[in-house]
């Protein structure tokens, strides 16, 4: 029987999201939900991600094609390294940035805004005959990464029911990775022809085009309708969403009440001061999330989580996998990356399975010490090696590694392969879980100051790895990578509490007075049993 919600309070926990409230208060069930419209909407975020990883992925086989088709030189490591670290620097600015747009002009038109970024970004990579073209191109395309990854998610998330949400992240973790395995297929199809590599990054137009085609026909989420005063058309996109459900037009108008409410809740807490303008607003909202201690803790575990994902140095072998398999002789190096891409895409996969079962505290502590034993490993096997000195010209003769070392080549490739198995199960998708930390008055700050801390900590190792590799050497760069995982496993020991299986209340109950860590791995294990 349905349960006559419109008549209860609809907002009862405020430390759920607008659509958790806003659906389980309609007494929508979990069956009733899993209708095509919901099916189209993962489909189009999918689009994003998978246009996020096409994009990121697809370096690494284009900087080992280019030759000397840009500025009629070789590329030196400066431009190798600037070509691929300026996605994620325009990328860091545009995540917030969308933010602000998405709530003044909606979350379609800035994933539209996002497409025509990335059309452009990939023809004017795809034309271009110089290096600053291709820096050009490569940035664009960081703005539309850095929009799309942010709005798509809160799109969906304002759109989709409680119980599909968590999974939805891991969803979108999955189209990334596909597209990083899509982008290394297509620059080892592409990159033996001299000239194709303008193919692989120009073929990223296509989801993008797709994308945009596909938000011709998509909603705008309810509740910006209803924060834009559009309340008929939001009452419309509920009716969809509840699709053929004999009650739609019953649960629609229990869900708009509870989104109306909502945002009128929200005016209110901000009307003591309505003259502020956005930004004394984000001002007033930062205060709030430094000075209060579980949001404080929140914030210091979002941001370390993140900072760990990427300074942990996987995203080096996402951009310079082909780099560094050249420069170990492999003779097809983009075939061989592969590895690393499938890699993760399975491994992401298996995580997506695990997740929840096993706990995002027990796996990250399971994970790491694999990645730091096989980024050992890389480090011993590479000192045992001639390290070709310059990346940038690893054909030069006198820098091939000797014949005695193709079997270390192997070896960095299996712990290659291990690091990256680890990290997909673990590290990987854990930080994107960063939403489950916050409350919703300082969700979506929170959020974009962890993922600011993601897409900040990606420029610096897509900067810094190349230059790495050629002053210290290959042997410390990566012991420097798994010095960082052995102070990230200290870290997640010390102050990640096991979140799974907590309501979004219970998590903010155990960070209010300390980091909570023995309290939830009591909970989590008396569960296990
Ligand atoms: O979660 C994703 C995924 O692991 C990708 O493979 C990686 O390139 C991204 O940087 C990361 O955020």
């Amino acid at each position: 029987m349905e349960h006559n919600d419109a008549d209860q309070p609809l907002l009862a926990d405020d430390s759920h999201t607008h659509s958790d409230a806003q659906y389980e208060s309609s007494g929508v069930s979990a069956e009733g939900l899993g209708g095509l419209f919901i099916w189209a909407l993962t489909f189009a975020a999918g689009i994003s991600g998978l246009l996020f990883g096409y994009d990121t992925g697809v370096i690494s086989a284009t900087l080992v094609s280019i030759k000397t088709d840009l500025s009629g030189k070789l590329l030196t490591t400066m431009d190798k390294s600037i070509i691929t670290s300026c996605t994620s620097l325009f990328a860091l600015f545009a995540s917030p940035l969308a933010g602000v747009y998405a709530d003044s002009i909606g979350r379609k038109k800035v994933l539209l805004v996002a497409d025509v970024l990335f059309t452009i970004g990939a023809l004017c990579q795809a034309f271009t005959s110089t290096v600053l073209g291709m820096v050009l191109g490569r940035s664009l395309v960081g703005l539309a990464v850095g929009s799309a990854s942010m709005v798509s998610s809160l799109y969906i998330s304002e759109l989709a029911p409680s119980h599909l949400r968590g999974r939805l992240v891991t969803i979108l973790c999955l189209f990334i990775t596909a597209g990083q395995v899509v982008a290394y297929i297509i620059g080892w199809l592409f990159s033996s022809t001299p000239g194709d590599w303008r193919w692989i990054v120009g073929l990223g137009a296509i989801p993008a085009i797709l994308q945009l085609m596909t938000l011709l026909f998509l909603p705008e989420s309810p509740r910006w309708l209803v924060q834009a005063g559009y309340i008929a058309e939001a009452k419309a996109v509920l009716i969809k969403v509840f699709g053929s459900d004999s009650q739609a037009g019953y649960k629609a108008s229990a869900v708009l009440r509870a989104i109306e409410e909502d945002v009128a809740a929200e005016a209110a807490q901000l009307s003591h001061n309505k003259s502020d303008s956005n930004f004394q607003r984000a001002l007033r909202t930062m205060a709030e999330l430094c000075s209060i201690d579980g949001n404080r803790r929140a914030l210091i575990i979002a941001m370390m989580l993140q900072g760990l994902q990427q300074l942990c140095g996987f995203n080096s072998l996402m951009y310079f996998s082909a780099t560094i398999f050249e420069s170990l002789s492999f003779s097809s190096p983009t075939l061989t990356s592969l590895t690393v891409a499938g890699t993760n895409f399975l491994f992401t996969l298996l995580a997506f399975s695990l997740i929840d079962c096993v706990g995002r505290r027990r796996i990250l502590l399971y994970s790491i010490p694999f990645m730091i034993t096989a980024l050992l490993g890389c480090a011993l096997a590479f000192s045992h090696l001639r390290w070709v000195h310059s990346v940038s010209s690893p054909k030069d003769g006198q820098s091939q590694p000797s014949s005695s070392a193709s079997s270390m080549s192997v070896a960095i490739l299996i712990c290659l392969t291990v690091y990256t198995a680890a990290y997909a199960s673990g590290i990987g998708n854990v930080p994107w879980q960063q939403s489950e930390l916050f409350p919703l008055s300082v969700r979506s700050l929170g959020s974009a100051l962890a993922t600011a801390t993601n897409w900040g900590s990606n420029f610096i190792v897509g900067l810094t790895f190349l230059p790495m590799m050629e002053t210290l050497t290959p042997r410390w760069t990566f012991v420097i990578y798994a010095l960082v995982c052995a102070l990230g496993w200290i870290s997640v020991w010390f102050i990640y509490p096991e979140m799974s299986g907590m309501s979004l209340e219970e998590v903010k109950d155990l960070l209010s007075d300390g980091w909570g860590v023995r309290d939830s791995v009591r909970r989590h294990e008396s569960r296990d049993t």
